[in-house]
């Protein structure tokens, strides 16, 4: 049996996507506030002897990250290639998988009705 945990963290940033006609409306600089949710799994078997995937707390050293790397900066400037949600997701999933082997997913959210999901 699989468990699987997850962890909301919001940030505010900017980014201007190329790529797209000049009329469309996210080729303008523009921000949002975004929300990554990270999951990690591990078979019951190898639970924490506490009876944890990892310790939610753990997962702080994301959020300093997070806030340090992310927050409240123009993306284009800190991701290579375009800052689509898409690509954020891969970004961050390859910047933390070493760190949380458990790491099965990072969803990017940019709006309330939108996210993104890389799960190698
Ligand atoms: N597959 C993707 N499509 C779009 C991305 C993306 O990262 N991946 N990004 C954008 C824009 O950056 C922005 O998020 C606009 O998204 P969209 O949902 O189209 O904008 P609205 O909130 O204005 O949409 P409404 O339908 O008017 O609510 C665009 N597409
Ligand atoms: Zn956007």
């Amino acid at each position: 049996m699989t468990l699987r945990i997850t962890k909301r963290f919001d940030f505010s940033a900017s980014h201007q996507l190329g790529g797209l006609h000049e009329s469309h409306q996210c080729a303008r600089l523009h921000g949002h506030n975004y929300a990554v949710e990270l999951e990690l799994s591990a078979e019951q078997s190898d639970l924490t002897p506490v009876g944890f995937v990892r310790d939610y707390g753990d997962l702080s050293v994301f959020k300093k990250w997070l806030d340090e790397t992310l927050d409240h900066r123009h993306l284009n400037d800190v991701v290579d290639g375009n800052p689509t949600a898409e690509n954020l997701a891969v970004w961050m999933f390859t910047q933390w998988e070493k760190d949380f082997p458990e790491l099965t997913s990072v969803r990017v959210s940019e709006t309330p009705k939108t996210w993104a999901e890389y799960r190698p």
